[in-house]
């Protein structure tokens, strides 16, 4: 049975003007490796940590600043959003199609509450704690081409024509503004497009967005914005000591206009400037250490990278599948084509390499998990394909073939076509996004022995389950299967509401 909302009654749970306060009792473990008689062993002891979390229940009026707006995934989330907030119907050939959020992890998934007379229920995911509804926000970006959002929508071919005359009227006055752009750091192609720049040394192009930021907060009267890279992806940065390995080192290689510090970190560095949320919805490091250290430095949220959406999202569930029933992947293709910009800017080597970096460490955690499997630095061969057909536009084909050994020497092969329209599988991801960065900043916490209540770490490892290459705090895990990416975060949003994490057992039927 499924409900619209729930409230959770506990000792555990208190409910003021301002906040939810919940006492939480963190189950896990502690290991040793302990030397007994001459012998050592793991040890594994359960632990309990007490946990407090405070959530500000006060929902802003949310800001979304897309980098590259004018793209097909930029123009995609704004005319979606518009859609729902307007109720916009349309026809297709099927039938008169009504705007939804399908796809949203946080506006379309649900959560399992308990079970009521036998039955188990279910409720909305985005009711667990106060969220921003998607309807509200109000969006705005940079984009180095000055097309408008309109021209945008139909450049991008992704939605019907019946609904791209009605939304028409909201979006023809959306303009970009004028982007950072370096043509050393996506492929030649991208030129012709480059007609909205910021000049300037790289250092007056960060000031500019700082300023761009304070006027977009001000001009549209919120109260909090979250910047999102969506624009191309770029060939990785070189990480120089010196040039960007340290906070220091990254800022004044900035004051001497280095040009080896890529747009989307001119664009990270100014929102940490200003403490807004930057995520990176793109296969480059923009991350370099130096703006890691700054993002901790001035405890502001770093998110990404790149969004996982299709092909790669399938391979974190598939491999996951295959691994954990004890199935052994020896060799994964993942091949593509695609028509958009997106698989214009893939065309070039340099861009190209930066995507099939996070297309192929996705498996990483899922192969170190099974040492009966793999031996220690054994992996599947695992090749990424992409090529750049246009006729096909954003309906990207993706095929894989996923050999493996099964029992008794046997091999299995299964082979998936799978058609993922780009643009409408990551508007929505990006929607989550910046969902849950807005929602995650509101989130205080305490373990027991800590003086006071904290943010979660400025790297927001809780975004993991929307992005291919998680980005992690230094020196911790880098989890990639989508069911355990799932299960934290929605374990950790239960935790605010005092709720158990959903351990599947159902012992009351047992
Ligand atoms: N399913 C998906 O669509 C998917 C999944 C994972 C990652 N991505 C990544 O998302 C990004 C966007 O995808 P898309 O299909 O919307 O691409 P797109 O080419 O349609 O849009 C990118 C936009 O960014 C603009 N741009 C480029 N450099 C810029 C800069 N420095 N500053 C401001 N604007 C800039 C371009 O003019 C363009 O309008 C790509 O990097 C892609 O790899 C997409
Ligand atoms: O998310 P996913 O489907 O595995 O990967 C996709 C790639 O296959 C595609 O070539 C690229 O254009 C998209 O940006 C996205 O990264």
């Amino acid at each position: 049975m499924f409900i619209e909302s729930f409230k959770v009654e506990s000792p555990n749970v208190k409910y003021t003007e301002t906040e939810i306060h919940s006492v939480y009792s963190y189950e896990t473990t502690e290991l040793a490796h302990e030397n007994h008689d001459g012998s050592y062993r793991w040890v594994v002891k359960p632990k309990t940590v007490k946990y407090e979390f405070r959530t500000e229940t006060r929902v802003p009026k949310l800001g979304v600043m897309l980098v590259g707006w004018g793209g097909n995934n930029g123009a995609t989330l704004t005319g979606g959003v518009i859609a729902n907030r307007e109720g916009i119907s349309w026809a297709t050939k099927d039938k008169v199609q009504q705007a939804n959020y399908f796809g949203s992890l946080t506006q379309a998934s649900s959560i399992r509450v308990g079970s009521y007379n036998g039955e188990e229920i279910y409720a909305p995911f985005k009711r667990l704690l106060p969220m921003v509804n998607p309807d509200d926000i109000v969006f705005g970006g940079w984009d180095i081409s000055s097309m408008n959002l309109a021209d945008a929508m139909a450049r991008a071919k992704v939605f019907e024509i019946g609904l791209q005359k009605q939304l028409r009227p909201y979006m023809e006055h959306m303009v970009p503004l004028p982007g950072i752009y370096d043509p050393d750091f996506i492929a030649a192609n991208q030129g012709t497009r480059a007609n909205n720049v910021i000049k300037g040394t790289r250092k007056e192009q960060v000031q500019q967005i700082v300023k761009d930021i304070k006027e977009f907060k001000v001009a549209n009267k919120v109260d909090k914005v979250v910047v999102l890279w969506t624009a191309n992806t770029e060939r990785y940065s070189n990480v120089v000591v010196g040039l960007n390995d340290t906070m220091e080192n990254l800022l004044s290689s900035l004051d001497r206009d280095e040009p080896e510090i890529s747009p989307s970190t001119l664009y990270a560095i100014a929102c940490i400037l200003e403490n807004v949320p930057f995520i990176n919805g793109s296969p480059q490091n923009t991350f370099v250490p130096g703006l890691v250290e700054l993002a901790i430095q001035r405890n502001s949220l770093i998110g990404g990278d790149d969004f996982k959406s299709g092909q790669t999202k399938m391979k974190s569930v598939l491999v996951d599948f295959l691994v954990g029933a004890g199935i052994k992947p020896t060799s994964i293709v993942s091949y593509n084509h695609l028509g958009n910009n997106d698989g214009m800017n893939l065309s070039a080597p340099q861009t190209f390499r930066s995507k099939e970096i996070s297309k192929s460490n996705v498996v990483d955690d899922m192969v170190a998990s099974n040492g009966i499997l793999y031996e220690p630095g054994e992996h599947p061969d695992h090749v990424v394909v992409i090529k750049y057909v246009p006729y096909v536009g954003d309906s990207k084909r993706a095929m894989d073939e996923y050999t493996s050994e099964i029992f008794m020497g046997g091999k299995s092969t299964i082979v998936l076509h799978n058609t993922c329209e780009d643009s409408l599988l990551a508007a929505p991801i990006i929607l989550d996004l910046v969902l849950l960065a807005e929602l995650s900043t509101r989130i205080q916490l305490k373990a027991d022995g800590e003086g006071k209540f904290h943010s979660f770490h400025p790297v927001a490892t809780i975004l993991s389950y929307l992005t291919k290459a998680p980005l992690v705090p230094p020196g911790t895990p880098v989890v990639n299967a989508l069911s355990k990416q799932r299960a934290m975060l929605e374990n950790i949003m239960r935790a605010c509401v005092g709720l158990a994490p959903e351990n599947n057992m159902i012992l009351e039927y047992k």
